[in-house]
């Protein structure tokens, strides 16, 4: 079993291939563009890949691997932080909730990433899921991997892993992560049925706070959705509709809850390497240890913990969906002499079967379309298929989602016809 540090997939096999039967019947999308505009997007595209040069593999490396620039004294560049207090979802405070439209779209647009506080989720629950996660990682290797026997062949998700440096395996060089993690996709009676087995007698509470978390961070999600929808001038249920309200018992959520233990030696290693994530949106929770840090421009960005605010990115989905008006960040995590760091990760994406293809209202002369409509599911069998070739490869520049991305999605990609030809059966099979 492989597992992408990127938050990728998630499908099992045998979802995707059922998934595969649905796909004919959306097949019929077509991409609409012309060859100018085909061309003028790929030279926008590439403008835009700037900030993650590609062509270069000692720059790529880098990315990887560089330890992290140092920002002038009088230049020290932050995230935003949003203040979420005047946010009401029924539109009562609509000055507040302007405000926060403007500068979330904004922040997405600039960044693709930025802190938001007072946005609702009770400090006792975050502190209580940290505390939880410590005293997870702190458990015996083998009453960890209890996580993963519900779920042998399962693709990247649902699963407890490390990066090979518990085992003193040989370190996977194409991450050299420094980390464990547990992540998951799936429905609340199998989360429930993972805590039962890990925690035992002391379930109670993981199933408690993982609950009320999930559905804290549905809702959230749900709201920010509506806020970029509303921000770029489309209806606001334009993303959320795809990520139905039905109840937290109904629904599979996507989560990862990172652990980074201290690393002397810090010259070369990355707790997670650079990534863009393939979500829609990934709201993260991180402790008060730093280590993540964002690309903006050319430089690596610190996004030190700042009290009681949770992390928003804008991940690869996103960025198609919107025509590339926002920012998919790449970021990733540096690793620390001294402290244990956790962070909790919410990945919110859409269903597999979802097209994604960016509205009209996006599009005009200025702004070409810039991707092939493409679905959901689709992105997630590339992402499979070209890490585990980079992996056997030894390319590592193939690990960055966002080089995958563009690829899989870019309107004149002569080695794809975007949605229209969803993977053979067999080439699901090699996951
Ligand atoms: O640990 C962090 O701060 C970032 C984690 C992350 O990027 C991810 O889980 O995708
Ligand atoms: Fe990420």
């Amino acid at each position: 079993m492989y597992h992408s540090p990127y938050g990728d997939g998630g499908e099992t096999p045998v979802e995707l291939r059922e998934l595969q039967a649905m796909m004919s019947a959306v097949a019929d999308v077509t991409v609409g563009a012309d060859a100018t505009a085909t061309a003028t997007a790929r030279s926008l595209k590439l403008g835009g890949l700037k900030t993650l040069p590609i062509e270069d593999d000692e720059t790529a490396e880098n990315i990887c691997h560089a330890s992290p620039q140092e920002a002038e004294d009088e230049d020290i560049l932050h995230i935003p932080v949003i203040d979420f207090a005047g946010f009401s979802a029924d539109g009562r405070d609509a000055v507040g909730r302007r405000r926060i439209v403007t500068q979330i779209t904004e922040a997405s647009k600039a960044w693709g990433m930025f802190n938001i506080v007072n946005h609702g989720i009770p400090q006792r629950l975050l502190n209580e899921l940290h505390k939880q996660a410590h005293e997870f990682f702190a458990l015996p290797l083998d009453i960890k991997e209890k996580v993963n026997l519900h779920y042998e062949g399962l693709s990247a998700s649902n699963n407890y892993q490390n990066h090979g440096f518990l085992r003193k395996l040989q370190p996977d060089p194409l991450h050299n992560s420094w980390r464990e993690d547990l992540a998951y996709f799936s429905t609340w009676d199998k989360t429930k049925t993972m805590i039962e087995r890990v925690w035992m007698d002391r379930s109670t509470s993981v199933v408690e706070s993982l609950h009320m978390y999930l559905k804290s961070m549905d809702e959230l999600s749900m709201n920010l959705l509506e806020i970029l929808a509303e921000g770029l001038g489309l209806e606001s249920n334009f993303f959320s509709q795809h990520l139905s309200r039905q109840d937290i018992d109904d629904k599979r959520y996507y989560w990862r809850v990172n652990f980074y233990p201290p690393c002397q030696h810090t010259e070369g290693t990355v707790g997670m390497a650079a990534h863009s994530d393939p979500s829609l949106l990934t709201v993260l929770s991180q402790d008060e240890v730093s280590g993540l840090q964002v690309m903006k421009g050319d430089r690596w960005v610190d996004v030190l913990p700042v009290p009681g605010a949770l992390v928003v990115n804008v991940g690869d989905l996103l960025e198609a969906w919107s025509n590339g008006t926002l920012h998919s960040a790449v970021h990733r995590v540096v690793v620390s002499k001294s402290e244990e760091r956790v962070s909790w990760a919410f990945l919110v994406s859409p269903p597999p079967s979802v097209v994604v293809q960016a509205p009209e209202q996006l599009i005009d002369e200025g702004h070409p379309r810039l991707y092939k409509p493409f679905l959901h599911v689709d992105l997630r069998i590339v992402l499979q298929e070209e890490i585990i070739a980079a992996r056997e490869s030894g390319d590592t520049r193939k690990l960055l989602p966002k080089v995958i991305f563009y690829d899989f999605a870019q309107l004149n990609n002569p080695g794809r016809d975007g949605i229209i030809q969803p993977s053979k059966t067999g080439e699901i099979n090699r996951m």
